[in-house]
């Protein structure tokens, strides 16, 4: 599903005024009613509502929903915030439809504003949408104070105000907290990134129809991974397969105190439905992934605590991950460097392996082309130098894709694949309880065992981060985020793929 951003969402408004067409009150009072609609199922009439409207189409749809909502029988206030003389159509003819009945306060100072919102309420945050220009300030900024420290909680409609869509909100600035926002579409680029992420509370997509043909025809290189999408790209197995038709992977890592990582890899790349499986580790971890898993045939390495040479005929694997476990040592940096050198089946690189990339310019210019590299923050930082905020970031994703036209997954609470062709895809599956040692050793085996499946980088890297998030989240369902561990991840994997694929 594309993402938009704040100007191609004003388009999508204005194409499907156009084209539907309908009038842009119409289309508000559409919006509106998706509100209370979500609204009405989650609070009965006995939650009183406080409706704090700026003076745009934001302000609009505050105003639209206090009437709807009112004439369910709620109990409404509206606050008023119109320093601004710019108040937009929509806004003005909705206050003209506001029902004498519904308390309006006109908040012009500080003091306009009520001690506090009655203990029970629900705060309703529609001062700024996606037509905000600058940073807050004045009234406004000293009324998102307000609400944040209500204990009441706030739900912001299509964006906390303050909050940047699609740009990096300056440090400081005044921005709604939000329990929840309400967006409308699309989710808003800032929603998925760490910076402002935690802004929008737990968020919720409603859709006001918005013209097909113009969603279908406007490019965005951000992209979200959406179930339908997911399950599109899952092969059913045929009926006449054998191992052999699922391909035969090489997982490589694995050190002394380090063979947990590897042997954990080992578990996902099986359970993400891997025909065969190799795994190379140093000699000490022989008798540990002979005894933790036994469905993997072992080779070792001549040396009994790190890697220094891969097996010389590597044809007959369909993908190698390498990484988890690895280590540093000089003669894995070594025999990293021999191996880029040799014309490889496709790689997947994680943990030491990216940190030794990071410090080897050679391993950096022969880094085989269509590679898998999965770094968290840190990692990633190591690669390409730090980012000034999330959004330059991802330009440092986009140029370090495209120079080396691998494939980044870089790992976050939405973590997003960049690919060398500029486009991001933004994960939705997942929760905080995968904040633990041990889960990005489980993507890799994921990934190197669906690309081993033959699934292209694009499809091995989109099934594999959203998969991984799903066997989280049913794991998180079963055990608690609290007390999830990574081995949870493969153990639910099954699940997952079954969830994914109904
Ligand atoms: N017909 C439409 O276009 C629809 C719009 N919708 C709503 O409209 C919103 C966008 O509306 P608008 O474009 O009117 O934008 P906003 O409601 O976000 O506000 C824009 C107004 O605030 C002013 N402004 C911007 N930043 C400011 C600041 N820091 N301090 C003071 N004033 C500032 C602008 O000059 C403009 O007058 C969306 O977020 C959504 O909630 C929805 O009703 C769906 C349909
Ligand atoms: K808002």
């Amino acid at each position: 599903m594309k993402i938009l951003s704040a100007s191609q969402t004003r388009s999508a408004d204005a194409y499907t005024i156009a084209h539907e067409p309908i009038t842009s009150l119409d289309l508000m009072e559409r919006a509106a009613g998706a509100l209370v609609h979500w609204l009405k199922q989650k609070y009965t009439a006995q939650i009183p509502f406080h409706i704090f409207c700026g003076p745009g189409n934001n302000g609009g749809d505050g105003l639209a929903a206090a009437r709807l909502l009112h004439q369910d029988g709620y109990d409404v206030w509206v606050y008023l915030l119109e320093a601004s003389q710019n108040k937009s159509s929509d806004f003005t003819q909705n206050l003209e439809r506001l029902p004498q009945a519904i308390p309006v306060v006109r908040v012009q100072t500080e003091e306009d504003l009520p001690a506090a919102l009655p203990k029970g309420s629900i705060a309703l945050d529609s001062l700024f949408g996606s037509g905000l220009s600058r940073p807050l300030e004045g009234i406004y900024a000293q009324a998102v104070a307000f609400l944040n420290r209500q204990p009441a909680p706030v739900i912001s409609i299509d964006i906390p105000s303050g909050l940047f869509a699609d740009a990096p909100t300056p440090a400081q600035s005044a921005v709604v907290q939000a329990a929840v926002t309400l967006t409308f579409e699309r989710p808003k680029m800032a929603f998925l990134l760490p910076a402002s992420g935690a802004y929008a509370g737990e968020w919720h997509v409603l859709p006001i129809g918005l013209h097909p043909t113009f969603l279908e025809q406007t490019d965005s290189p951000y992209h979200l991974l959406v179930p339908q999408h997911i399950k599109s790209l899952l092969r059913p197995r045929q009926k006449f397969s054998h191992k052999g038709t699922f391909g035969h992977a090489l997982l490589v890592g694995g050190s002394y105190g380090k063979m947990g990582a590897i042997t954990m890899s080992g578990h996902a790349a099986l359970r993400a439905g891997l025909g065969l499986l190799t795994v190379q580790v140093p000699h000490i971890g022989y008798t540990i992934l002979q005894t933790a898993l036994p469905e993997a045939m072992v080779l070792t390495d001549d040396h009994a605590h790190h890697l220094t040479r891969f097996p010389e005929d590597l044809t007959k694997y369909q993908c190698v991950g390498i990484g988890p476990g690895l280590g540093q040592a000089e003669a894995s940096q070594l025999a990293l460097e021999r191996l880029f050198q040799q014309v490889t089946p496709p790689l997947v690189l994680d943990a030491d392996a990216l940190n030794l990339v990071a410090t080897d310019r050679l391993l950096r210019q022969h880094l085989p082309p269509h590679s898998i590299l999965t770094p968290h923050p840190k990692e990633f930082e190591r690669l390409t130098g730090p980012a000034t905020d999330d959004f330059h970031r991802l330009q440092l994703l986009k140029e370090f894709c495209a120079q080396y036209q691998c494939y980044v997954v870089l790992k976050g609470a939405h973590t997003c694949i960049g690919t060398p062709a500029g486009e991001f895809y933004f994960n939705t599956t997942g929760n905080p309880g995968m904040a633990t040692g041990g889960t990005g050793d489980v993507l890799t085996g994921i990934l190197t065992g669906l690309r081993a499946q033959g699934y292209s980088a694009l499809e091995a890297c989109q099934l594999g981060v959203y998969l991984h998030g799903l066997a989280g989240n049913l794991a998180a369902q079963a055990e608690g985020q609290i007390s999830l561990i990574a081995s949870d991840l493969y153990k639910y994997l099954g699940a997952a793929f079954r969830k994914a694929s109904e």
